[in-house]
């Protein structure tokens, strides 16, 4: 169950909670991530170097992700899909809390890792890797989707399309958030973003972009 933040298998292991992965209706938060110009620095590299270099940023962002008790659905690429609130139960808001804070966990290991990249010359000042989010919180079928030879946990339903829809439209180094996730928040911690039209979303969604501080 390597999609679970370890926390949660040591306490499934301990008999201190039950894990039930049978797809079920949930309400959850939908933290989607992705890379701006990772093809193109692929293009400038190796591809073993692309390997480690996608390796590297992996590794921290799952940091990142199962420091917050967050489920990593699955990586595309250098994209990534984390649930908060299942296959635990957690609070709507507490999900919210916890997938914010990890999405700024993730921008600053990101920073860390351009300044890492750009000291080993893989990268210069002004072409450093930047980073997505989009955030949403709705219902979806959430667990365990297969048969008897291969079984894949993860989210079906409108709410996935919409983070990562939402994440597209976000600014460079930004996390953009539904008003969903948005009625959480205090108003001083975000900024109103432009109202979207997103693909295969029929209404109109409002979001609100996190402010984040850079260095
Ligand atoms: C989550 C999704 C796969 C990733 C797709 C994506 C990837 C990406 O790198 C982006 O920048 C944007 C998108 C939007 C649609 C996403 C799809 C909707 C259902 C499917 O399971
Ligand atoms: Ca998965
Ligand atoms: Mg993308
Ligand atoms: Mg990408």
């Amino acid at each position: 169950k390597r999609f679970l933040p370890p926390s949660l298998v040591e306490r499934a292991a301990q008999g201190e909670l039950a894990l039930d992965l049978r797809p079920e209706p949930r309400m959850i938060t939908v933290l989607f991530s992705d890379i701006i110009g990772f093809t193109q620095l692929s293009n400038t590299l190796r591809s073993r170097r692309v390997a480690e270099l996608l390796n590297e940023y992996l590794t921290e962002m799952t940091h990142a992700i199962f420091e917050h008790g967050g489920t990593i659905d699955k990586f595309m690429g250098d994209a990534i899909l984390a649930i908060f609130g299942a296959p635990e139960e957690i609070s709507p808001n507490e999900q919210v809390n916890r997938a914010i804070t990890a999405a700024r966990q993730m921008y600053r290991r990101l920073d860390d890792l351009n300044e890492q990249w750009i000291a080993q010359g893989l990268i210069t000042e002004d072409n450093r890797v930047q980073f997505r989010c989009g955030i949403h919180q709705g219902t979806a079928v959430v667990g365990m989707f297969g048969g008897s030879e291969r079984t894949d946990y993860t989210a079906i339903g409108p709410s996935v399309n919409i983070a990562a829809r939402i994440q597209e439209s976000a600014e460079p180094n930004s996390i953009l958030v539904s008003a969903a996730v948005a009625d959480y928040l205090h108003q001083d911690a975000i900024t109103k973003f432009s109202p979207l039209h997103l693909k295969g979303v029929d209404e109109t969604v409002l979001t609100f972009s996190i402010h984040v501080e850079h260095t």
